[in-house]
């Protein structure tokens, strides 16, 4: 049997787009509708993996999902990148005037903001996914209504694109991890990994989690605090860092071990970028 992949939306959306990168053209997605769903999918072994978008290079992390791979006690097992590019889109033969409401993913309307100021009188709606809005303007043959996706999802939902590439940053990118629910057999050719850290709330306690990284000689590619939410004002520190052998970085992780209150391997996996 053909595995099944969760994924944030439905056809058309740049979930499935990764979806579609990673695992190939020919993948059978399991179309969630939320972040939450995705996780669910998994742990219901409906799906035997997930695609879930973590950051984006204009709009910022996506924290929540931070919380839910962390909870669910999910594995990355690899990332994918793609460059984004937002396109406005109707039913042919409105007119950009015609258009009241603008209806698509909170992350791609924020990575739209500058363009929507021209248009103040357009009202910004956040729904579940880029395609799934095209999908329903069609259906419904939905007037006045415009959806902000990608040049694909026009040419699927037969909608027609009045204004392209409308995200702010000409490049603009979204990073998406690629995430199983058991224990999965090591990446080869691994040289990226995932961690969790909650520290003493002590003076100095990051500085010296980063000072043994660098003296081992880890890269690392991002830090980001998340609020542990059982205790108000304390944070984890979610690190990704590239490394060359992966025995040399097990050894970090027994060093990091006695610093650290808290020390969680997210997933060890292919550096996405290189
Ligand atoms: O709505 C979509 O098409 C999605 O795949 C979601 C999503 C996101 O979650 O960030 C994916 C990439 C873009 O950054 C905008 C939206």
């Amino acid at each position: 049997m053909r595995e099944k992949i969760a994924i944030q939306g439905i056809e058309g959306s740049f979930h499935h787009q990764v979806a579609r990168e990673y695992f190939g053209q020919e993948v059978l997605v399991d179309e969630c509708r939320s972040f939450r769903e995705v996780a669910d999918s998994l742990l219901a072994n409906r799906a035997s993996g997930a695609v879930m978008a973590i950051e984006n290079s204009t709009a910022g992390t996506i924290l929540p999902n931070y919380a839910l791979i962390d909870e669910h006690n999910l594995q990355i097992t690899g990332e994918h990148y793609i460059p984004i590019y937002m396109n406005l889109m109707v039913l042919p033969g409105q007119k950009i005037t015609d258009i009241k409401k603008v209806c698509s993913h909170p992350m791609a309307l924020l990575q739209c903001q500058t363009f929507f100021k021209d248009y103040p009188k357009m009202q910004l709606i956040e729904d579940t996914d880029t395609a799934e809005v095209a999908k329903r303007i069609r259906q419904q043959n939905l007037k006045k209504v415009a959806a902000v996706a990608s040049k694909a999802v026009a040419s699927i939902y037969g909608l027609e694109i009045l204004q392209e590439g409308i995200q702010t940053m000409k490049s603009n990118s979204t990073r998406f991890l690629v995430l199983s629910s058991k224990d999965t057999t090591p990446v080869s050719g691994a040289n990226k990994a995932s961690l969790k850290l909650v520290l003493e709330n002590k003076r100095g306690s990051l500085v010296s989690i980063l000072n043994i990284m660098r003296d081992f000689d880890l890269d690392m590619t991002k830090i980001q605090s998340v609020p542990v939410i059982d205790v108000p004002w304390k944070y984890a520190f979610f690190i990704d860092v590239l490394f060359n052998e992966e025995e040399e970085f097990q050894k970090v992780l027994e060093v990091l071990t006695g610093l650290t209150e808290e020390l969680k391997v997210l997933g060890i996996y292919k550096n996405g970028l290189s």
